[in-house]
């Protein structure tokens, strides 16, 4: 009912043999605990395949034995054991995995499918529901609704629909059992603890982390000794508060003395006005600074926080990787870089992970937590739980350029800039005001790395398109005048002083947009607050469905909740997605339809697919959308 064989000299490979699909019968189920336990027994046995006889895998219950009593091993211990075993399982489905079938693949750590292969939970057909686990793992494989689906219709999918939902990790045209034993051999040496998909994965716990941060200045200086650079900046010291006052012991890096003491005097001046503001003795025993990189070597977590520069960040990973314990995780602070650009310079790519946080980052309640497609379920498991412990709102997204908060903020921004050019001055400046705040050199330097402004871009030639669109150079000229912001006193307002707060309009960029104005023949007119919102919301949102039909968020929810708590969107107004959910995505889709058709060398205001789909299907309410979207990401 199973043969079983050593195969390639350490993998045991166990073949269902029950015609005419391997049903899950009494004898079969007998077999396979039999060849389990000589598998795990055997030293021999590195890794195990299980597959079916004759191109079917396995077609679940036996229903020739529905009539009889129940005998035989009961299947779930069976299964849980198959699981649970310390030598990775593959599970090599050819012809269809159904009912039991599917869910003694699902206990295998990883399944390869033939691309002809049929896979599903058919027992809502038989007027019975999946009882050997498929109503716990899939759900926690591939998300509450898909798994919902799949259980309460019964359909059968197709191997191409397993790999995108994520229920198997490799479709193949081959022969799945030899594939499933070159992959075994692979599988080997990896850790089985995020493999197994009934089991949560427990995030670690952090008792002692490091924050280290590198101030723009030091760029130079790092150039030569890494260990003599780092610098507790803005953020860094934010983050060391945040983990001190929840009792995490913290080593802050600085890269001098007079640095140190610095850095030093701000944080325990913070950690003291914040314990007096919620009436407890601050928690400055955790504290402690150095210059040495070598102090890392044992703390279980760092959080990077140095100068947005990817050449610098991935220094940095280089040196920590050599400094700290194999196990320690490591964090990125960053606000749209490649996280896993970064996770490739490590000795760990699978413990690295981004956690963005939002200035100041002892205030502020967002986290982004960044899942690189290399980032283990227990590192992401620690973060979502460290922003926890830390008091945030946390939300997983996927790694792409400015993940989900700042991936958005561009085509809203470029909406407000290009509204500007248009027009009359006096609109709604909050868009301004925030770039102001947030510096306006980020967005600049962000625009020359991608090629869109600098010293090797013609600017006239064709003036205002760059990359085959439109592009405004007004935040450029800003820029180029050294107006940075709040920070320079400068910058879309003055300020009376650097660092402050209150913004006045500057008659200096008055007369540098109608300079602009003037040299490109440009006629202001007055632009209805009605198209002003309708542009830079919409396309916002737009760039929202975008991201959910790129996996990137999972769902409109944590957009919205990123905008609420990252980006002052207004908290009546629910978020850009509930938002235009609330206007009517008939009106969305229309407006901008109208607006791409006006601004047709604007991509941002191209409806997206996602969002005409979903006017297609009748304009669903937020929380069906995810029904609709194609690509899950399986982290998130
Ligand atoms: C402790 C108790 C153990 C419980 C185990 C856990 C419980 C799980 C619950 C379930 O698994 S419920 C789901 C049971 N499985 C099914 O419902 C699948 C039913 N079969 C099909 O859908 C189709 O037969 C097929 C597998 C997709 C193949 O379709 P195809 O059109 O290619 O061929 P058929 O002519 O339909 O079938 C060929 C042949 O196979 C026999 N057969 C199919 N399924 C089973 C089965 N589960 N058990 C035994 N035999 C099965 C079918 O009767 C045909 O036989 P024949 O002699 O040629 O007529």
């Amino acid at each position: 009912m199973a043969r079983y064989e050593l195969v390639k000299r350490s993998v045991a490979l166990i073949t269902l043999t029950n015609p005419p699909v391997n049903a899950l019968s009494s004898a079969v189920r007998h077999a396979i605990a039999k060849s389990m336990e000589c598998a795990l027994s055997d030293p021999k046995v590195t890794a195990v395949v299980i597959c079916g006889e004759n191109g079917s895998f396995c077609g679940g219950a036996d229903i020739r034995e529905f009539a009889g009593p129940l005998k035989g091993p009961p299947l779930v211990p069976l299964l849980d054991a198959i699981e649970a075993g310390e030598k990775p399982v593959v599970a090599a489905i050819e012809g269809v995995a159904l009912g039991g079938g599917f869910e003694l693949a699902l206990v295998c750590h990883y399944r390869i499918a033939h691309s002809k292969a049929r896979l599903g939970l058919p027992e809502v057909t038989l007027g019975i529901l999946p009882a050997a686990g498929g109503t716990q793992r899939l759900p926690r494989l591939i998300g509450i609704s898909a798994a919902l689906e799949l259980i309460t219709t019964g359909r059968h999918i197709s191997a191409q629909e397993a790999l995108k939902l994520g229920i198997v990790d490799q479709v193949t045209e081959q022969n799945a059992c030899e594939v499933a034993v070159e992959f075994a051999l692979r599988a080997v040496a990896k850790p089985l603890l995020s493999r197994r998909v009934s089991m949560p994965c427990k995030p670690r716990e952090i008792r002692s982390a490091a924050v280290m941060g590198i101030k723009r200045e030091c760029l130079h200086g790092h150039e030569q000794d890494l260990g003599m650079v780092p610098s507790l900046g803005t953020m860094g010291r934010g983050i060391a508060v945040c983990l001190a006052r929840v009792g995490i012991s913290v080593i802050a890096v600085e890269s001098e003395n007079k640095l140190l003491e610095t850095g030093r005097q701000m944080v325990i001046g913070m950690l003291e006005r914040d314990a007096k503001r919620r009436g407890v003795s601050a928690s400055l025993n955790l504290l402690k600074f150095t210059i040495s990189l070598q102090d890392l070597k044992d703390v279980n977590l760092v959080i990077e926080a140095v100068f947005e520069d990817m050449a610098l960040k991935k220094r940095v990973f280089q040196e920590l990787s050599k400094v700290c314990r194999p196990a320690t995780l490591f964090c990125t602070n960053t606000s749209g870089l490649d996280v896993d650009a970064l996770a490739g310079v490590t000795d760990r790519p699978h413990l690295v992970v981004g956690m963005h946080f939002f200035s100041p980052a002892h205030v502020m309640k967002l986290l982004e937590v960044v899942c690189g497609p290399r980032s283990s379920s227990e590192t992401i498991a620690t973060a979502m739980s460290l922003g926890k412990r830390m008091g945030k709102v946390r939300v997983a997204v996927g790694n792409c350029p400015g993940f989900v908060g700042n991936r958005m903020l561009k085509p809203y921004i470029d909406q407000a800039t290009f509204l500007l050019e248009e027009g009359d001055f006096g609109f709604a400046m909050g868009v301004f005001r925030m770039s102001d705040l947030a510096g306006l050199d980020v967005g600049w330097r962000v625009w020359k790395e991608s090629g869109l402004t600098g010293s090797d871009v013609d600017p006239e030639n064709p003036p205002r398109r760059r990359q085959g669109r439109r592009y405004c150079p007004i935040p450029d000229m800003v820029c180029e005048k050294g107006r940075f912001g709040q920070k320079t006193g400068r910058g879309w307002y003055m300020y009376d002083k650097r660092g402050g707060t209150n913004a006045k309009p500057d008659p200096l960029i008055q007369i540098l947009l109608e300079t602009y104005r003037s040299k490109y023949g440009i006629q202001p007119h007055n632009i209805s607050n009605q198209e002003i919102i309708e542009r830079c919301l919409f396309a916002l949102a737009n760039e929202g469905f975008r991201i959910l039909e790129d996996g990137i968020a999972a769902r409109p929810e944590d957009i919205d909740v990123i905008y609420l708590f990252g980006y002052g969107f207004p908290r009546h107004r629910g978020g850009p997605m509930f938002y235009a959910s609330m206007v009517g995505l008939e009106r969305v889709l229309e407006r901008l339809e109208h607006y791409h058709q006006a601004h047709p060398d604007v991509p941002h205001l191209k409806p997206s697919p996602l969002l005409k789909k979903l006017v297609a299907c009748g304009s669903p309410p937020v929380q069906k959308w995810r029904e609709h979207i194609k690509t899950m990401h399986s982290h998130l």
